[in-house]
């Protein structure tokens, strides 16, 4: 289990987030949603144990993340940020292999295993710098997977990608939780979020400048934590759900509006 336990965080000096829970399991996607604001990287950064909190804790498996040597934490959660960058102007492939070091070995399977599953053959030997958004997108993302995390945590990893490729990654993340992986994934796309994953944690911020009560609104199946209702308060849009569960469209206005 990968858990925030009344966890607050502080950014640039301002708190951003005050005593939130949530307890993450194992074989399961789990989307994080919410405005835009709403705390959704600062949440992953500390569950990635990233970003200290200011109390409360955040533990894997019981065991509290701040006094895990990185070593150790870095082998169990891969952590792919919102906006990544790319240190090394090295080819692909040398990139996907980056992934390796938290094991200080090659891991060639591994890293074959991230290349194929990201489809990144064809560009194995391209430097990095010659990459387009969403190539560079897919190659980080195949690195923190050559690492074989118990823990995936992507920021927005969909957000660069053409849908082939956006639905060929769910696949794969859906893979990865059947193997008894977890996985986090922050997501705007609310239609990906309730059609792809297991449970939806919904998040909202109120307050000003100087702190921000960031709050689990929802949390659960994703027909439940992202109800209309539910949309409705957290991003005061009116909108409902079209079509078949697994194959849902999100189409604002009222049901009566649009004919439904
Ligand atoms: N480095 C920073 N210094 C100061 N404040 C920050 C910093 N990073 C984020 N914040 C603030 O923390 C709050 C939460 O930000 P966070 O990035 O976690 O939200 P988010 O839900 O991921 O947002 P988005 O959907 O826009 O990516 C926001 O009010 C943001 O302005």
């Amino acid at each position: 289990m990968l858990a925030a336990e009344n966890l607050s965080l502080t950014r640039g000096g301002v708190q951003v987030v005050t005593g939130i829970s949530a307890t993450l399991a194992p074989g399961q996607i789990t989307a994080i949603v919410g405005p835009n604001g709403a705390g959704k990287s600062s949440l992953l950064l500390a569950l990635a144990g990233l970003l200290a909190p200011t109390s409360g804790r955040a533990a894997l498996d019981g065991a509290d993340l701040a006094a895990m040597p990185p070593r150790q934490r870095a082998q169990a959660i891969g952590y792919l940020p919102q906006v990544p960058d790319i240190a090394w102007d090295v080819a692909v492939e040398n990139l996907v292999t980056l992934g390796r070091l938290p094991w200080r070995d090659r891991g060639t399977a591994a890293v074959e295993a991230a290349i194929a599953a990201l489809a990144l053959e064809p560009l194995r030997r391209r430097p990095a710098s010659r990459l387009s958004g969403g190539e560079r997108a897919r190659v980080l993302l195949a690195r923190v997977l050559a690492g074989e995390p118990r823990w995936i945590l992507a920021d927005e990893p969909l957000a660069a990608l053409d849908l082939a490729h956006q639905l060929s990654l769910i696949a794969h993340f859906k893979t990865c939780a059947q193997a008894g992986q977890g996985v986090a994934v922050v997501l705007h796309d609310l239609a990906l979020a309730m059609n792809h994953a297991d449970r939806v944690l919904v998040l909202d911020a109120k307050g000003d400048g100087g702190r921000l009560e960031s709050t689990v609104v929802a949390d659960g199946p994703p027909a439940t934590a992202l109800s209309p209702d539910v949309i409705g308060r957290v991003w005061g849009v009116a909108a409902h759900w079209l079509g078949q569960p697994g194959a849902r469209a999100l189409v604002s206005g009222n049901p009566q509006a649009s004919g439904v």
